[in-house]
């Protein structure tokens, strides 16, 4: 196979988060060169590129109010679009979609319908706009069946902004939500966490710590303001996640359930490189999705490099004999090489 050249595309963060020096070794060892990609300057020169990995979250969120940014985002759009048979890891509508948790809640609510195997659901949440007065805010969690305690999350899912939430527990306390937001009826889950971290067509699952069980129903408690970031790390430990009392250790989500929920949202998301988040209501017993991430961190997944690799290489390996044909349109061609992934414009 002749060396192959993959181009990446992260920030400064993701770049040491994700250690793309060590991946770019690993790669070399297997015949694939790995370059990183200076978005700020020409990408022709830089190219030609088999795969590009990105995750241009920042720049996207960014280009909404930065001019800058939102150049730099019409010269990669230019070259993707100029270079049809470069394979995009994942495709920017796709990532794109998952920024705005109006959005990912949406794909997440239609799963139970979709996924008839077995038995998964999400919690009742509600889009809330625009500031509201607050007696139309309380009517419409009641008229959604949304119940106490609620959680609020930023409509923006990426960035730190977007990690800073809270848990609300009666109504009066709804008056200082911040539209645009979500509100989500938290489930009591033990304080368990399943990430489902997907690489292509393999997942692995990964427990973490989670926030504690509360009593059902609204009371007269004190808002807790929180970061995600400190409850669902692996080091995470703290009131929030100390659980109150001792319950019975809860049966993880069964691989066939996770099987099942991958490869539905695999479809439904074009995308090869994303997150689940997923825990079991101690009442049901049922598998609830809380969240969707694009290109997450996949810590305590050893096989990352490897399989990110073996992704490429297939995806290549497709677009070789798919090339043959070559009577593919070229948008077809801008896949991650999953399940008919379709691609919408941004
Ligand atoms: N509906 C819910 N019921 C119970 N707990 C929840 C719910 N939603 C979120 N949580 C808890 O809050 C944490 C953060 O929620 P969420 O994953 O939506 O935030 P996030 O910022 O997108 O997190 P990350 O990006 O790190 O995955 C979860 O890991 C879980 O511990
Ligand atoms: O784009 P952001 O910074 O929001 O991406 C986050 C992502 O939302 C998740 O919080 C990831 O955590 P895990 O789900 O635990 O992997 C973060 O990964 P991290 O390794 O950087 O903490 C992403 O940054
Ligand atoms: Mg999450």
């Amino acid at each position: 196979m002749s060396s192959r050249r993959v181009g990446f595309c992260l920030s400064d963060k993701k770049r040491r988060r994700m250690n793309m020096d060590a991946f770019a070794d690993f790669c070399a060892g297997h015949g694939v060169e790995v370059v990183e990609i200076d978005l700020t300057q020409p990408l022709v020169p830089q190219g030609p590129f088999d795969v590009i990995v990105q995750k241009l979250s920042d720049v996207i969120v960014e280009a909404e109010h930065d001019s800058q940014s939102q150049q730099l985002l019409v010269n990669f759009q230019s070259y993707v679009s100029a270079h049809p048979s470069t394979v995009l890891l994942d495709p920017l509508p796709a990532m794109t979609q998952l920024l705005d948790r109006f959005a990912s809640y949406r794909i997440m609510s239609k799963l139970h319908n979709s996924i008839r195997e077995c038995s998964i659901c999400t919690p009742p949440y509600l889009e809330i706009h625009s500031a509201s007065d607050l007696s139309s805010i309380q009517q419409a969690v009641t008229t959604q069946g949304l119940s106490f305690p609620l959680l609020c999350k930023t409509r923006v899912a990426h960035g730190s902004l977007s990690h800073e939430m809270s848990l609300i527990f009666s109504e009066g306390s709804l008056a200082g939500i911040h539209p645009p937001c979500v509100l989500q009826s938290f489930v009591n889950h033990g304080a368990v966490l399943h990430k489902v971290f997907v690489v292509g067509d393999r997942h692995f699952c990964v427990e973490r710590p989670s926030i504690k069980n509360f009593p059902s129903g609204p009371c007269e408690r004190k808002t807790i303001f929180f970061n995600s970031h400190q409850v669902s790390k692996p080091e995470s430990s703290s009131d929030l996640t100390a659980l109150d009392e001792q319950m019975p250790c809860l049966h993880p989500p069964s691989s066939e359930a996770l099987a099942a929920l991958v490869r539905e949202l695999r479809v439904q998301l074009g995308m090869a490189l994303f997150g689940v988040d997923v825990i079991i209501n101690i009442h049901t017993h049922t598998l609830t999705v809380i969240d969707i991430n694009i290109f997450p961190g996949y810590e305590g997944v050893p096989q990352f490099f490897s399989s990110l690799l073996s992704h490429i290489k297939s995806v290549l390996d497709k677009q070789a004999s798919a090339g043959a044909q070559a009577t593919g349109s070229p948008e077809l061609r801008q896949t991650t090489g999953g399940p008919s992934a379709a691609t919408t414009g941004l």
